[in-house]
């Protein structure tokens, strides 16, 4: 396997690309689109779902993705990754990362293990996605290459708010060896340089720039009470 460090060129700005069949930007080439932009502006890498994506945005763009595949099954709440499948199916999609749940729901800390070393085996790293400081000291010992605070606020056990997770970023960043992403509900250039300061390698910023439809409906929000006036 690449070196972790050689992975990605430099620390920086890796943006998060994805839109699921609801949504009105799904499609391969419209995320191929949204990543030859968030390229040109000088991020370092893109993160994505799905192997139509990852594929896409692989022929379009030249910095390392992320891949990760949600796949909802009935009783789990383990949507990112959650099986050896989709981890197959993103190397065969080329991914450079495979991001997938490490959170400690459902006896995933040890059901991932075969996950991680199988992607190792095939010489691709590992983003664990978790929620709390404990879930980021195990993936590490798991032997993830990156952690990333993506779940934090989307677990019942960990701190449910607005803004993006820095304590998480700073204890994290303070305890482990690995390299630490800040990730999940990063809206502002502020809060990104915030989450660098805090420690972080590199920052993932989905939603405020590649959904469109929730950045105008702040803007619908913030005029709404105005707009009735
Ligand atoms: C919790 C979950 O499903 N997170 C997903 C993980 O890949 C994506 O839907 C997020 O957009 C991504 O984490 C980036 O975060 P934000 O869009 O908040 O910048």
């Amino acid at each position: 396997m690449k070196s972790v460090s050689r992975i990605f060129n430099k620390k920086g700005l890796i943006v998060s690309c994805q839109a699921l069949p609801d949504e009105p930007l799904f499609g391969g080439d419209t995320m191929a689109k949204m990543a030859d932009a968030a390229v040109r502006s000088g991020a370092i890498g893109i993160r994505t779902n799905g192997a139509d994506d990852i594929k896409a945005i692989k022929q379009k763009v030249k910095v390392p993705v992320i891949g990760l595949i949600k796949r909802d099954f009935p009783g789990s709440d383990i949507f990112i990754t959650p099986t050896l499948d989709e981890v197959i199916t993103i190397i065969a999609a080329g991914a450079d990362v495979i991001a997938l749940d490490v959170t400690d729901r459902e006896g995933r800390l040890e059901a991932v293990q075969p996950l991680i070393n199988y992607a190792h085996r095939h010489g691709i790293a590992v983003m664990a996605d978790v929620s709390t400081f404990e879930e980021g000291v195990a993936a590490q010992q798991l032997g993830a290459d990156f952690v990333g605070t993506t779940l934090s606020g989307y677990t019942l056990y960990s701190p449910q708010q607005e803004e993006p997770d820095l304590r998480l970023v700073r204890r994290l960043s303070a305890a482990l060896e690995v390299p630490v992403i800040a990730e999940g509900r990063i809206w502002s250039p502020e809060d990104a340089a915030k989450a660098m300061q805090a420690g972080a390698s590199y920052v993932v910023v989905g939603s405020s720039i590649t959904r469109p439809q929730l950045i105008a409906s702040r803007y619908v929000e913030a005029l709404s009470g105005l707009a009735a006036k």
